[in-house]
């Protein structure tokens, strides 16, 4: 079936042409989709280079919709750093995963540490970071 995609979200005054990754299936049988797809991202990357001019890019979408997936491929394409926010709070926090900063926290507090860790990044140049599922939930982040 069907997946979620995740958007990509280039911090542009002007809008780029939309990059668009469509998740098909799963599983082996995937596999050469999958292979297809980074080539048509790669291609999509090369064309859009020049138009991002440096500017960073916020990979958005549903858990496990590939934005870590496309968001390494794009800066090998373009030439940027990749952060994941996830892990930019693990750090931040000093635990070892998100499951455990909700246990020991709350939603609450990675919720917080996420939209600082956001704010860190906005301020920096040729960037893919892909965020967390559900950083689309406080209004702040975008
Ligand atoms: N285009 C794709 N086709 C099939 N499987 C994919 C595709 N993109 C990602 N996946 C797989 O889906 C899973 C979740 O991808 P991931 O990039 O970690 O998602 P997210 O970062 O949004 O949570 C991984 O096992 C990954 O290998
Ligand atoms: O924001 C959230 O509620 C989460 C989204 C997921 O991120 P991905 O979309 O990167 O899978 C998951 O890894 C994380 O533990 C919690």
């Amino acid at each position: 079936p069907a997946a979620a995609a995740p958007a990509l979200r280039a911090r542009a005054a002007r809008p780029v042409a939309p990059l668009c990754c469509v998740q098909t299936s799963r599983g082996h049988q995937s596999l050469h989709n999958s292979v297809d797809e980074a080539l048509l991202l790669k291609r999509k990357a090369e064309e859009v280079q020049f138009e991002l001019n440096g500017r960073c890019i916020y990979l958005v979408g549903m858990m496990g919709s590939g934005k870590s997936t496309v968001g390494k491929i794009l800066a090998e394409v373009l030439g940027y750093s990749y952060f994941d926010s996830d892990s930019l709070v693990e750090q931040a926090v000093g635990m070892p995963s998100v499951a455990q900063i909700f246990k020991v926290h709350s939603e609450a507090f990675f919720r917080d540490s996420e939209s600082s860790v956001l704010r860190d990044l906005s301020s920096m140049h040729r960037l893919v970071v892909a965020t967390g599922g559900g950083a689309v939930i406080r209004p702040v982040n975008w």
